[in-house]
């Protein structure tokens, strides 16, 4: 990474300015990548004011703030760092990050489409939990095909939970997005949680989903000592609510991660390019190598391959119905 690299190649300054304590003079001035390999490596649970709660691999915590060096905006929650200094995670210690893992993966969102700047806003995520309630709120298909988006750009692998099924049915939403092959996964306060416990099991998966669609409920369910704080969707907007307003990760008893994110009205996908999708779609990709130069493939497009393939049996309607959706989440 680019930034990480710029931040390696004046770590001599850094070395000398001594964060924490001052540094031996006879530490070798050199412009190669310093050794890191005997420092501990900690993921980033959650951000605040500067603060970095990190765990260690035996499950430790420790607070960071960032080396000199790493860009404000280079720490996101699910970020693999590197740490230097007191990893004791005593009261009152502070460790420090001199590194930043390349990511695997990074889930981004625009605040909304007029904004084109993206905001990373969850690292080394695999998979990505669309939760969405079956009602109050009521279901959005607009937003869960934005999420979908992005976890498809991210190549994240999309599962839409739906929540609240005691008060209305999957039926219409299974129908909608069972031809995309996204996987399913439907819950409420008294589900057995076996299915979701296995989807979920040793893998980081990002919880995303509107305010009040029953994230921290599911997530106090999986993990009971997570504690996460849950709101009456009547109170959401009231004053001192204290819901989560910032990521979080949280290991799961039995391996994995589970991020949760703060409960969101829309989701940007401004910086997205259409072309990305097509990549979660592998099926539709071999027949779209026939189409015209800068085809977008929408509906109506002139001499699109996609429709000869519909028209002459190989691909379905259904499917190419469910791609051309995806891309009209960006209208
Ligand atoms: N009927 C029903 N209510 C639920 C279910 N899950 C959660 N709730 C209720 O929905 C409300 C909101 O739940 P939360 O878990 O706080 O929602 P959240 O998604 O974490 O909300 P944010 O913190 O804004 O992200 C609470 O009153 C929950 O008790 C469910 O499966 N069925
Ligand atoms: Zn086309």
């Amino acid at each position: 990474m680019a930034r990480v690299g710029d931040a390696v190649k004046s770590l001599r300054e850094d070395d000398h300015s001594g964060f924490d304590r001052p540094r031996r003079r006879s530490r070798p001035r050199t412009k190669e990548r310093p050794d890191y390999s005997s420092l501990p490596t900690a993921r980033i649970i959650s951000v605040d004011r500067g603060r970095y709660r990190c765990v260690l691999p035996d499950g430790s915590p420790v607070t960071a703030v960032r080396g000199r060096l790493i860009d404000r905006k280079g720490v996101i929650v699910g970020d693999v760092v590197t740490l230097d200094g007191d990893v004791s995670g005593a009261e009152g210690t502070l460790s420090r990050i001199v590194d930043v893992a390349e990511r695997r993966t990074v889930l981004r969102r625009s605040a909304d489409d007029a904004d084109t700047f993206e905001r990373p806003i969850v690292a080394n995520a695999d998979q990505l939990f669309i939760v969405t309630a079956l009602a109050d709120p009521p279901p959005r298909m607009g937003m869960i095909d934005r999420i979908l988006v992005a976890a498809f750009d991210a190549q994240i692998d999309p599962v839409l939970c739906l929540t609240k099924a005691d008060l209305a049915s999957p039926d219409e939403l299974r129908a909608a997005y069972e031809p995309l092959g996204v996987p399913i996964v439907v819950t409420d306060p008294e589900a057995d949680l076996t299915e979701i416990r296995a989807t979920l099991n040793d893998r980081v998966t990002v919880f995303v989903g509107h305010s009040g669609v029953g994230k921290s409920t599911l997530v106090n369910r999986l993990i009971p000592d997570a504690h996460r704080a849950t709101a009456e969707v009547s109170d959401l907007t009231g004053k001192g609510r204290h819901t989560s307003t910032s990521a979080i990760a949280m290991e799961l008893p039995d391996g994995g991660w589970i991020i949760d994110t703060p409960g969101v009205r829309s989701f940007g996908i401004s910086h997205v390019r259409t072309s990305s999708i097509l990549g979660a779609f592998p099926d539709l990709s071999e027949f779209a190598d026939e189409c015209p130069r800068g085809c977008h493939h929408e509906t109506g497009a002139i001499e699109c391959a996609l429709d000869d393939a519909v028209a002459d049996g190989r691909l379905s309607e259904e499917r190419l119905a469910s791609f051309r959706r995806m891309g009209r989440a960006f209208a």
